[in-house]
């Protein structure tokens, strides 16, 4: 039997100094007869610095590949690393504060809280965490630049249109500079124009952070930015 300080150093191997490594992981979903295999023993290392995107049809597995990196749903078996610790061997106390440490999720429907400005949004995890300074302030407010907002900091969500709130979803995940950033089509209710400047910022603090990023598409022009590509068919990747 391994002592704890053997597990944390084997977690640390597998990771190196950071990123995103998954490790035979199969995620069985629903009981009996209408159990799906939505994910079929997937290996996945994302590098610190790597952006990975991830491809494939509908119900192939996508969003549960995010759901499993980001600690949202626990595999039925599998590991899943991020940033040096096994996130599935923590327990859902110690998971919830990792995802909120290591973790930007960017979804669909971007889950802004509807009583805060922008800007606030932005703020308020750092805020939470008691690290709320002037340089914190200062990169709120070139995230809201570059994501094209700077006329909205002050805007609650329902003053938004749907790409408008996309955006503020997308400034608010790299706001902390997460270590791993789990990004479900970004795109969808973005302009060409605008989806363009959204990849390209996504590529740039990956590469510039050193943030392990996986994001989920379809779109082309995603995959040509992504330093990698892998397909997803029936919860297998490849
Ligand atoms: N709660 C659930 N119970 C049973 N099966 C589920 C559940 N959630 C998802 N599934 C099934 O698991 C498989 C993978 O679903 P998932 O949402 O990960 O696919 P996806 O590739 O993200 O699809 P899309 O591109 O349409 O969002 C699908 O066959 C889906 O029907």
């Amino acid at each position: 039997m391994t002592t704890p300080s053997t597990d944390h150093r084997a977690a640390s191997d597998a990771t190196g100094s950071g990123g995103l490594r998954l490790l035979g992981i199969t995620l069985t979903l629903g009981d009996g007869d209408t159990a799906v295999t939505a994910l079929d023993d997937v290996d996945l290392t994302v590098a610190p610095g790597e952006f990975v995107a991830v491809v494939g049809p509908s119900g192939s597995g996508k969003s549960s590949l995010l759901a499993v990196a980001g600690g949202l749903q626990q595999p039925t078996s599998g590991r899943v690393h991020i940033a040096g610790t096994e996130l599935t061997a923590l327990s859902d106390k110690e998971r919830t504060a990792a995802r909120r440490r290591h973790i930007g999720f960017v979804f669909q429907q971007s889950n802004l809280l509807a009583s805060l400005t922008v800007r606030e949004q932005l703020l308020l995890p750092l805020h939470i965490d008691g690290r709320l300074d002037a340089a914190a302030r200062t990169r709120a407010d070139e995230l809201i630049d570059a994501v094209g907002l700077s006329h909205r900091a002050g805007s609650r969500p329902h003053q938004l249109s749907g790409g408008e709130r996309q955006r503020a979803g997308l400034a608010r995940a790299l706001m902390t500079s997460p270590a791993v950033l789990l990004v479900d089509e970004p795109t969808s209710a973005l302009d060409r124009v605008r989806s363009a400047e959204a990849v390209q910022l996504i590529a740039e603090q990956t590469h510039e952070r050193g943030t392990a990023t996986v994001m989920v598409t379809h779109d082309t022009a995603i995959m040509d930015a992504a330093d990698r590509v892998h397909e997803m068919v029936d919860g297998r990747l490849s």
